[in-house]
Formats: C-alpha cells, structure tokens, sequence
C-alpha cells in the first residue's frame, strides 16, 4: 500500500538513526540503478539528519555502484548564504559527499546565493525547467525521481515554514521564503515542485521529533509538513526514538 500524502504514507520504522541511514543508501542505490529512461533526479535535504547518509554514500563500497555520471544532484532548499558558509546545506553536502564521488561536477546543482534570494529562487526555477525540459510541470511526468526531506521541530519541511508565503505557493516551483526569528533568508522547492516526484522521503529521527512526527502522520494542517504530496509514494523512514508517538508507533 503506497500513500501519495502524510496520511497514506507507508511508515518504517528502524531501530536509530545509522539504520535509518543505511536504509536510505540502499534504497537510493535501488532506485538510480532501476531508472534507465533518462537521468535520476534527486533533491536532497540539509540540516544534521542527511549527514549519516551522505559519509555512507561517499564511502568507496557503496560509491563505486552508484550511477553518479547519469544523476542529477539538487536541494530541497538552502539558506541564502555563500557556499563557503558553515550555515550552508550544499557545503555540507560537499565536503561530506560530492568531494568523494564521481558525479560530473555539472550534474550537481547547487542553490545559488549571488544575486536576493527571490532572484535566485528565479535563477533555480530555470535550471530545473532546463533539466525537465518545460516550463510547466506535468502530470506523470514527475521532475524528481527522489525527494529527500526532514522536518524540523516546528513541522517545516525544506524552507516550507509556518506563516509563510511560501506555503501558499501554487505556481512556482521554487521560492525564496524568510523564517521568523531565522539567521539567513532561505531558497525553497514549493509544494507543487515537491509533489511532480515518483517519491518523497522524509528521513526522520530523535524523540524531539516524536510529537511532531505523530501530528503530521495525523494529517494535522497547522503543519506545512502535512501539506507534502507526491505524483508517486510518500514515505516516512524513521527510528524508533522518533516513532514514540505514532499509533502502534
Ligand atoms: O535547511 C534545512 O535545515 C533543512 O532543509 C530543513 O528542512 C531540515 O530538513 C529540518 O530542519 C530538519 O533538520 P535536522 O535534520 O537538522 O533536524
């Protein structure tokens, strides 16, 4: 039973978080190996929890089988900060992961921060249309094969923060978005972005995410992370500290 929203997603639950993270690596291996008719597209998230799974990612083992030349490499959102900034998800993603694989450096799409963010949330609008080849999305032909997401404590996911425009965003596909009481503005993936996926993946852990996590499986519409949907399966893969609070959780 595949679910396209929080209320219908499939839950798994694994013992902590290095589990959660080798789960996740296989089943991305999985997927990239399994996609022959065009690129695999993915979006990544940022914060701490990715950071597991991108040193396995990076580990030779596992990176001499993944598909780097045929994969594209995007994020879910960034804060606006420069590449170098220790604030920044795809500096991040780098030192811990694309310094150590083969993917094209071309294939690796970082949010830009040169310009305000509403002007670089323009600028990565244009290099998904690129990719995806139109400027409208299309139903069944979804832009991403893998959406990756976290949530944060106040049921954000990506830069999709609570009060915000952003949430509202029907049309474009991405945004730029300034959390209250934030150090750095942010550059989002909106919801209509998210959902043009074959499957989103919140990679979810920690008993400080137990209550929130059980509230968004509710379907609880207070939370922006309620509001995730995908063209394919939503899927939350998360340990069992962050499961506390689930029904049978
Ligand atoms: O830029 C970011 O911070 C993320 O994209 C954000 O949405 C993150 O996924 C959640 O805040 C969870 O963060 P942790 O994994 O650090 O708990």
């Amino acid at each position: 039973m595949s679910g396209h929203d929080v209320t219908s997603a499939r839950v798994v639950v694994l013992e902590d978080g290095e589990a959660v993270a080798q789960k996740m690596a296989q089943w991305l291996l999985d997927q990239a190996l399994a996609k022959t008719d065009g690129p695999f597209v993915v979006a990544l998230s940022g914060g701490s929890t990715p950071k597991r799974l991108f040193k396995i990612m990076a580990e030779p083992a596992y990176a001499s089988k993944f598909p780097w030349r045929r994969t594209h490499i995007f994020f879910g959102d960034d804060r606006h900060v420069p590449f170098t900034h220790d604030d920044s998800n795809y500096r991040m993603t780098d030192e811990l992961l694309l310094e150590h694989v083969d993917l094209p450096a071309e294939n690796a799409h970082p949010i830009p921060a040169d310009g305000t963010a509403e002007q670089d949330a323009v600028w990565y609008q244009s290099a998904l249309q690129d990719l995806y080849g139109s400027h409208h999305l299309t139903p069944g032909k979804p832009l991403f094969d893998v959406v990756m997401l976290g949530m944060g404590p106040d049921g954000h996911t990506a830069s999709l923060f609570p009060r915000q425009p952003i949430l509202q965003e029907k049309t474009k596909w991405v945004a730029a978005c300034t959390p209250d009481n934030a150090p750095h503005d942010r550059v989002s993936l909106t919801y209509p972005a998210i959902h043009s996926s074959r499957n989103v993946v919140f990679l979810i852990e920690g008993a400080g995410k137990a209550e929130m996590l059980a509230r968004v499986r509710s379907g609880d519409e207070s939370l922006p992370a309620s509001h995730i949907t995908s063209e394919g399966e939503v899927v939350f893969l998360v340990d069992k500290a962050a499961a506390g609070e689930l029904q049978n959780g």
